[in-house]
């Protein structure tokens, strides 16, 4: 592990007024020393990049991020998660700073927080429900609203103690939970419960509903093509360069928690659906992990998978690792030809930089080659388009077929379920058609017009 930025005795690192709208708040990142084989911190993470990452959520949700730093640990005490000394000297910055709110960037139990809440007199919010108040923001669709929600409850189940009200009312979430009273809790508990169900119920009517929509997609003739990456990869910024379609590319992380579709035209005139997805995250907390793959079904179906990757972060190749493995998880294969690494961000990379990276991607088998661009500038995406028609159209075949032009219906069907590249009207008074399909929709095809 790499040396930690603050030292045990220094104070945090003050930070620059913030925007933020949400209330004062401080962020630490705690870290082992000697990071143990089954402690709960991220050893392959360095803690600098995770207390970036750290402050960047805190940002995403409007927090005022009046200070942050690295916190480290000799061992992980039951209690308070960390040391009494250390506990005490943030009760002085919390005090000093007129903090609302400390974001402790790893999961604590219930106890944990109960005893930080009280040795700071604030809130205390941990990584798994500070990503909650993210998924709570950016969920757009009925069902990632609905999984967010459910994995709130069951989270909040367990730790019926004061929630951070102050951002669940903004959402309209979760208000009625607070009482610290025996019977409050009690009746807090059967209200979750109750909850919980009518979710559960709900969530079952949109998944049914869903199919449905998924199923009249995989009608739709175009390939597509889905991109997947961390958060901050820059997927939002090259979507929109891709389809110059007006999608939300803020400077913030999840700004895509659901899906986003759009059709495109590629150079030589195939046509694709965009799919847009959630960012993946490091040390995505367990209960979360539904409402997160719920999003990335998407990819199983696509023709061609876009690994955008943000090749100016210290920490690439630890995003990039995380992104594999789920998507091995989920059943891609790696090695297909349906996955295309787009390096991003070439553009903010320092000096010589970019030559180095050609250099490397040069040494490449074509098939695995990565693709180098900067969706800021434009960088790079003809070549990015050339290379999505060139794997769109080896995983498609092409066919010749034929059929009487009194066949209305058998017409109407081609050009629902086939991408029509080429239609001649013959003199016998037949049609020939050239059109492009999925390989197992070809023999099917092909008996039903024979040319
Ligand atoms: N310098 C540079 N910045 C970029 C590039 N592409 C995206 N960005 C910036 O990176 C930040 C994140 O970009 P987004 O497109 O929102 O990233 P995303 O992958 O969609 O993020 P999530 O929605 O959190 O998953 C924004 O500030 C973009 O302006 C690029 O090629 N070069």
């Amino acid at each position: 592990m790499t040396e930690p930025k603050t030292k045990e005795s220094a104070p945090l690192q003050p930070q620059p007024e913030g925007k933020g709208a949400s209330g004062r708040a401080i962020v630490i990142v705690p870290h082992l020393r000697r990071p143990s084989k089954d402690g709960p911190l991220d050893a392959a993470r360095s803690p600098e990049a995770q207390l970036d990452e750290a402050v960047g959520l805190a940002l995403a949700i409007d927090l005022d991020v009046v200070s942050s730093g690295l916190v480290p640990l000799s061992e992980i005490r039951p209690a308070t998660f960390i040391g009494t000394g250390k506990v005490e000297e943030l009760a002085g910055i919390v005090r000093s700073e007129e903090a609302e709110l400390v974001v402790v960037d790893t999961a604590l139990s219930p106890v944990q927080q109960r005893n930080l809440e009280r040795a700071w007199n604030c809130k205390v919010l941990d990584r798994t429900g500070l990503i909650l108040e993210i998924f709570g923001r950016r969920a757009r669709t009925k069902e990632g609203t609905l999984q967010v929600e459910l994995a709130h409850l069951n989270w909040q189940k367990s730790r019926l103690v004061r929630s951070w009200t102050h951002l669940e009312r903004q959402r309209g979430g979760f208000g009625f939970l607070g009482g610290p009273g025996e019977t409050q809790i009690e009746a807090d508990r059967r209200v979750i419960g109750e909850r919980i169900h009518k979710i559960e119920r709900e969530l079952e009517q949109v998944r049914r509903t869903r199919g449905l929509h998924r199923a009249s997609r995989k009608r739709v003739p175009y390939p597509i093509v889905a991109l997947v990456g961390y958060t901050n990869a820059g997927k939002s910024t090259l979507f929109n360069r891709l389809t110059r379609a007006k999608v939300l590319a803020a400077d913030m992380l999840f700004a895509t928690l659901d899906p986003t579709l759009r059709s495109i035209e590629l150079p030589h005139g195939t046509k694709i659906i965009l799919s847009d997805t959630v960012g993946f995250i490091s040390d995505l907390p367990t209960t979360l992990i539904a409402a997160f793959r719920a999003t990335l079904e998407e990819v199983l179906e696509a023709d061609v998978i876009l690994h955008v990757r943000d090749v100016s972060h210290g920490d690439t190749e630890a995003q990039a690792a995380d992104v594999k493995a789920i998507l091995t998880e989920l059943g891609v294969d790696l090695m297909s030809r349906r996955l295309i690494e787009v390096w991003n961000k070439v553009d903010a990379l320092e000096k010589g930089g970019a030559e180095r990276l050609r250099e490397i991607v040069s040494r490449r088998p074509a098939e695995s080659r990565p693709v180098l661009v900067s969706a800021l500038t434009g960088e790079g995406i003809e070549a990015l388009l050339d290379e999505i028609e060139t794997r769109v159209s080896a995983g498609r075949a092409e066919l010749e077929v034929a059929l009487d032009a009194a066949d209305g219906e058998g017409l109407h069907w081609l050009y629902e379920h086939t991408e029509v590249l080429d239609r001649a009207d013959q003199e016998d008074g037949s049609l020939r058609l050239r059109v492009r399909v999925p390989p197992d929709r070809a023999d099917g095809i092909r008996r039903r017009f024979s040319a």
